[in-house]
This record gives C-alpha cells, structure tokens and sequence, in this order.
C-alpha cells in the first residue's frame, strides 16, 4: 500500500511543528524519518498515525484520505507503534497483542482460533512467545518494546509506522527487528535516530530539520558528510563494509574552531 503525505503541516497548541511535508513511501517500501532532537519526527509521525489532525495537507493510503476513513477501516490498513506508551494498565502480553486483533473481529468481538494463532505467531517472532502470560507492566523496557512490535504485526496492517522501534532494544534485537518488520511485507514508516541502521535498513530516508523536510532519496546519496555535518553536526566518515563492501558510518564531534 502507498503512503503519499501531502503538504502536511502539523500545530500544536497554537505552533507550527512541521511545515509543508511531502513524502511518498511506495507499496512495500522501508522509508526512514531521521532528524536531529526536537525536529519534528514524532509529530509528522503522530500526524501519519491519526494522534494528530494535520493543520493544512492530506495522509494517503493508496490514494484514500487516511483521516477521512473509519476507526476500524484504518486501522486494517495502518499499524502504529508509538514512541511513549501508555500501556501501563495491568494486563497480560497476550492480551496487549490481542489488542492488535480488534480492528479484524465483529463488533460482538468474537475471537476466533485464526486471531489466538495470529498473535501466537506475532509473539514468537520478535522472541516473546514465552512473555504471553507476564504482566505487561513488569516487563523490562526492551520486552515491552517487543511485545508493542508484535501488537503491530498481529493488526496485520498494510502500512506500519514506527517510532524509533529499535527504543531500549539491545543490538541483537535492533538488528533482528528492523529484519523481520521488512520481512513481514508491509510499507514502513520509521523513525530511526541510529543513522547507521537506517542506511543499512531503509530504501529511501528523509531528512527532517526544524519541521521542514531538506533531503531525500537513497540512503547513500542522502547521507553525504557535507548533511550530516550540517545537519547533525557530526563529522563523519563513510567506510566500506569490509565483507558486504556497504557504506557504513562512523562519527566524530565536529572539530571546535
Ligand atoms: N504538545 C507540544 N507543545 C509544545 N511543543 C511541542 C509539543 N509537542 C512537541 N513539541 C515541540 O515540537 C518539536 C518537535 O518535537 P518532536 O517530538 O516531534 O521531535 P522529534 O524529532 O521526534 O524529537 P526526538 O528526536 O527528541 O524524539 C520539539 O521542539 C518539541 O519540544
């Protein structure tokens, strides 16, 4: 499914977050959202994601107006996971992946063996089958964080879109992760703040800066020393894989003049 965000502008009480975006994320595409703290990312993506009505411009999937569609016809078609959840209530893992099954049960919410396997399935693939039954609220940041990525997976969305999903994961699982969100098929919209992760992971980036998009394509034509110098105020240094021969990065603090 296509995602084309149209001239959006975003406001908050009364400011302007995020000024005249446009961004397109083709049907099975990986398109990241990387900036700089405080530059808008969680706002554009809290817009894409229905937490926020857009003050001027459209979110559209597959050409539909995404705030024009019902509560339960958009969320068969996009999964969020937001960056702060607030999931404390006291339930299980297995019910807070259940939840993810909502949008695709009867109004009489009649849970059938195919949503119970969905959600089995969903568990075990982020590696938390064996948290089903443990209170959500007692898990530890990086299980949390896995049981709210299968949550997602188990909406079956065609779209997800994801804040900073690698939060509190350990390498092995920021890798494992981001792998098996591209594996699961649908178009992904994620912000990432490990630049090197999104270059290895993302088809497409978009660079954002004071709420206003300033670069985008390709990660290795997006992310030049000269950008990341102005944009992140890093200096980098872009290094060849030694067995895969892919551009990575590596980041020094910008020389003090
Ligand atoms: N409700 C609000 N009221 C006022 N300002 C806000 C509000 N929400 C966000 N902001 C401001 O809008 C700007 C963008 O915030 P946002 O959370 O979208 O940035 P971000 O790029 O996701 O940041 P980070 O990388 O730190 O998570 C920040 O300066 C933030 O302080």
């Amino acid at each position: 499914m296509q995602v084309d965000i149209e001239d959006l502008s975003v406001e908050v009480a009364g400011a302007r977050l995020v000024s005249d975006v446009a961004l397109r994320a083709g049907s099975g595409q990986f398109v990241g959202l990387v900036g700089p703290n405080g530059s808008g990312k969680s706002t554009l993506l809290r817009c894409a994601y229905r937490a926020l009505r857009p003050a001027t411009g459209t979110v559209r999937l597959d050409g539909d107006d995404f705030h024009a569609l019902g509560a339960r016809e958009g969320a068969r078609r996009l999964a969020a996971l937001p960056q702060e959840s607030a999931s404390e209530f006291d339930f299980t893992a297995g019910e807070v992946v259940a939840m993810g099954r909502l949008p695709h049960q009867s109004s009489a919410g009649r849970v059938t063996a195919r949503d119970t396997e969905v959600c089995a399935a969903a568990l075990e693939r982020v590696g938390a089958g064996h948290l089903a039954g443990r209170s959500f609220p007692t898990l530890s940041g990086g299980e949390k964080q896995r049981v709210l990525i299968a949550r997602a997976l188990a909406q079956e969305p065609k779209v997800l879109v994801l804040d900073e999903p690698t939060n509190h994961l350990d390498i092995a699982q920021q890798l494992e992760v981001l792998a098996l969100v591209r594996d699961a098929g649908p178009t992904v919209l994620a912000a990432l703040h490990d630049l090197d992760l999104a270059a290895a992971h993302c088809d497409v980036l978009y660079v954002i800066r004071g709420g206003r998009i300033v670069a985008s394509g390709p990660p290795d034509e997006v992310l030049t020393a000269d950008l990341l110098a102005d944009v992140f105020g890093v200096r980098a240094h872009r290094v060849a894989h030694p067995e895969t021969g892919a551009t990575r990065l590596l980041f020094d603090r910008l020389p003090t003049s």
